[in-house]
């Protein structure tokens, strides 16, 4: 079972300038959790600062029983081969083949001989579609294969937290779908703890348990994705829908003068360019492809949802209630298809795990 990350009082400023400040939220074990927020409201900052290649100034984050902000380097070593870590640009070597890239946190962090090796970076460049590539340089292909070769090589670790900084910058509506998939099968076959932060909305909308939004140097809010989508907070609406008109500003926030001019456009029948669509409308979650395992993480996320459920606001609970029974036929549907072998002839060849090789091993 993915690790839980548990992150209180949070607050990260480099000199004077403050980025955020008391961020608490768990990430639970084996859940997908999004992060939202308008650019630069310190999504990447909160991802660094998670595997401790950014220092905050006060608070803790608690994984698997370590608060990395406070632990020695020696124990942050350890904790961070939990992690694999899809960056904003893949982060690759230029000067290495894709193969020698994947290979990289392998060669550095175990003791597995060549040929070991070989198996597990050919499974994962086969797994993310890049078959044929592996002797390419970075500059020698596409953002979107860059993409895909820097999530080959967070999962060589068989991480137990996946952390995916914009998995869909720079890539089209169908490649974003196909790397969403994956996440998700990914997460049904290792259990794996996943934070993905993205702009997307389709993303948020269809691929994460939880979902969370930063804004104005806090948190809005973090927790089952019903919560978010079906809320009324200007800021939320005006982000899921990408209106102009709102407490979001080109720059950071808008002031005073600027959101009366644009109370008076509205007034006056201008459109603010944003999406009509209706978010409460939930859209069911993605489920894992054919021949995958069910993940394992719905169970435990209802459980929490289930015991929140009161406190939560009504519409926010009927979706969550439609949601449930919307979700139950699908995965009854899927497991009917799956008994009647959909699954060895599914377009998507099942996805392989390979046995007994953890991120500890050395
Ligand atoms: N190492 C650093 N030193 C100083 N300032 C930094 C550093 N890293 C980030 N920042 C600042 O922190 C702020 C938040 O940046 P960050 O990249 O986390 O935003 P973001 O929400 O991920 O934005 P985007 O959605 O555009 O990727 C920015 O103002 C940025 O300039």
């Amino acid at each position: 079972m993915g690790v839980e990350v548990s992150v209180e009082g949070l607050t990260k400023s480099f000199g004077s300038q403050n980025i955020w400040r008391d961020v608490s939220l768990t990430l639970p074990s084996g859940e997908v959790s999004a992060l939202l927020g308008p650019s630069g409201t310190g999504k990447s900052v909160f991802l660094k600062t998670l595997i401790g290649l950014l220092h905050p100034e006060q608070g803790s984050v608690i994984i698997d029983g370590t608060d990395i902000t406070k632990c020695s380097s020696k124990e942050l070593y350890e904790i961070r081969k939990l992690f694999g870590v899809l960056f904003q640009d893949g982060a690759l070597f230029g000067s290495m083949s894709l193969y020698d890239n994947i290979a990289f946190p392998l060669r550095e962090h175990t003791k597995k001989k060549e040929d070991n090796i070989r198996d597990i970076v050919m499974e994962k460049i086969d797994l993310v579609g890049l078959t044929g590539a592996e002797d390419k340089l970075p500059g020698e292909i596409s953002g979107g294969m860059r993409k895909r070769a820097g999530l080959a090589r967070a999962l060589v670790l068989d991480p137990e937290i996946i952390l995916c900084d914009e998995p869909d910058s720079g890539l089209d509506p169908v490649r974003t779908a196909y790397i969403s998939q994956l996440l998700i099968d990914i997460n049904a076959q290792i259990d794996a703890t996943i934070l993905i932060v993205t702009h997307n909305i389709n993303i948020a909308r269809t691929i994460p348990d939880n979902i969370g939004m930063l804004f104005r140097k806090e948190l809005v809010m973090f927790g089952p994705r019903e919560v978010l989508l079906t809320s009324e907070q200007p800021v939320v609406k005006q982000f899921l829908s990408g209106d102009r008109f709102g407490p979001i500003g080109m720059s950071e926030e808008k002031d005073f003068a600027v959101a009366e001019q644009e109370a008076q456009m509205q007034a006056a029948g201008i459109s603010g360019g944003g999406t009509k669509d209706d978010f409460s409308e939930i859209i069911p979650q993605v489920q894992p492809n054919p021949g995958q395992p069910e993940r394992k993480a719905i169970e435990r996320h209802r459980r929490r949802v289930v015991e929140l459920l009161p406190t939560l606001p009504a519409n926010a609970r009927e979706a969550v209630e439609r949601g449930m029974a919307e979700e139950d036929r699908i995965r009854a549907d899927n497991r009917s298809r799956d008994e009647f072998g959909f699954g060895a002839d599914a377009p998507t060849a099942p996805l392989k795990v390979v046995a007994g090789q953890t991120a500890t091993d050395h």
